[in-house]
């Protein structure tokens, strides 16, 4: 196991964890390979395909994505190395989630290999033996918290459901309604995501939020926006019709909703990001909870707010619910928040757009509402080490937009794996 972290006082007397040894050295190799984070990943693939090409048949026929994605689940690893609640969680998920990919336990060896074999080329500076242990003692670990959560999970639940499409609604020129029918009962909590494949992107796999709390009837919905070069969103609003057939990955995320108390609800939801804002308020509905919900609805511009009638029907219908649209003419959506109030009592929720989400945070915490009480799905990102207002907005939304899993989902994307 990895060493575990000490603690020393600061100048107050408030006890500050200090990092682990293994820590510290990880991390000191991560620092000395960031400025050529391209070439290490690069060269750890070609590895991992030179010595094991059979492992090619797992990823997508474009490597692009899945380049990023590795860096991103190393840092947020390394950068919580010492916190096991924490690794546990997000590795846990990252091995359940890897089984849909036909990622077994005797494919991490070689992933192992691959990633010293490239930390070794570019991180000559700082590697010695210590730091080879260290890497090899934290990929230990990590990977046999992978293992286990797969081989755990395979008990319980299939790697992946196929869904066919039984509707496919097109609200505007770019956003399409789906329901899926699963071929067996498919357990999610309002508020979590999937992972989706289409036929026509194999080995592509992009996070959508379920749009519905469950259904009896068990149909699921998903609210999809073609993005420019988003390939699986593409299809999905332009070529996807009922009868297609699509694989889901188990769900995921935390932005569920605790009934085990009468706090009120506070909901930001940015384009498509209102999906789970909607699943959210049925689940209170169902529960008759009566807790007041605010919705906050935000789009660039009133014909964008495409689930609008959906939402005015369930405020006409729940005296607790107030929806309030937010137009881009009347400033951005978490100002609109910060405006009215106060917040401080209120559980908060947020989906929508990497920078929305951000924004939000920061006026929700700017306005006295604790952390604890705020949820959203980028919980990697926002708390990547230099995660800068570049990585908020830039990119294809397909891409850099939905939730903190991204980072993680993608065959061995962790290596770390
Ligand atoms: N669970 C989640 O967090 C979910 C996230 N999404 C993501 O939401 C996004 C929706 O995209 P679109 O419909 O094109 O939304 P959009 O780009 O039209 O923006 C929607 C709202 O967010 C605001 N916004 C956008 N960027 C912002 C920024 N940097 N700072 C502050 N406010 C900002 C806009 O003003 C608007 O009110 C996609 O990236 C999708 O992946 C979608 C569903 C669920």
């Amino acid at each position: 196991m990895m060493d575990g972290p000490t603690s020393t006082k600061d100048g107050t007397g408030a006890r500050i964890a200090e990092p682990s040894a293994d820590a510290v050295l990880v991390r000191r190799t991560l620092e000395e390979i960031a400025p050529v984070a391209d070439k290490v990943t690069s060269y750890f693939y070609a590895l991992l395909f030179v010595r094991d090409p059979a492992l090619r048949e797992l990823f997508p026929a474009a490597m692009d994505v899945q380049r990023d994605r590795l860096l991103k689940a190393l840092l947020t690893v390394a950068e919580r190395m010492d916190d096991s609640a924490f690794l546990g969680e997000y590795l846990g998920h990252l091995g359940r989630g890897h089984r849909k990919y036909g990622v077994v336990a005797a494919h991490y060896p070689a992933v192992g290999e691959a990633l010293i074999g490239a930390l070794v080329r570019y991180a000559e500076r700082s590697w010695d033996a210590e730091t080879e242990a260290a890497w090899v003692r934290a990929y230990t670990a990590i990977s046999q918290i992978m293992i286990d959560a797969a081989s755990q999970d395979e008990a319980k639940a299939p790697a992946w459901w196929q869904a066919e499409v039984v509707s496919h609604d097109l609200r505007t020129p770019d956003i399409a309604v789906l329901t899926l029918r699963p071929d067996a009962p498919y357990p999610f909590l309002a508020g979590q995501y999937t992972t989706l494949e289409t036929p026509w992107w194999p080995r592509v796999w992009r996070h959508y939020s379920f749009a519905s709390a469950p259904r009896p009837d068990g149909l699921l919905t998903l609210h999809v926006k073609s993005v420019p070069a988003g390939w699986v969103s593409r299809a999905l609003v332009h070529r996807a019709r009922p009868g297609d057939v699509l694989r889901l990955g188990p769900p995921a995320g935390s932005m569920t909703v605790d009934h085990a108390t009468d706090t009120g609800l506070l909901c930001l939801g940015g384009g498509t990001g209102i999906a789970p804002i909607k699943a959210l308020v049925e689940d209170v509905a169902e529960h008759g909870d009566r807790r007041q919900v605010d919705v906050f609805y935000g789009a660039r511009r009133g014909h964008d707010l495409y689930d609008m009638d959906t939402l005015l029907r369930l405020q006409k219908t729940f005296p607790w619910l107030a929806v309030h649209p937010v137009t881009e003419a009347q400033g951005p959506l978490p100002e609109a928040v910060r405006e009215t109030g106060p917040w401080t009592e209120r559980d908060a929720y947020l989906a929508g757009p990497l920078g929305m989400v951000r924004q939000g945070v920061d006026v929700l915490r700017g306005a006295g509402v604790p952390s604890e009480r705020i949820r959203h799905d980028f919980l990697a990102e926002l708390s990547a080490v230099g995660a800068g207002p570049a990585a908020a907005g830039g990119g294809s939304a397909e891409v850099g937009g939905v939730h903190g899993a991204h980072a993680l989902d993608v065959p061995v994307e962790v290596v770390a794996q």
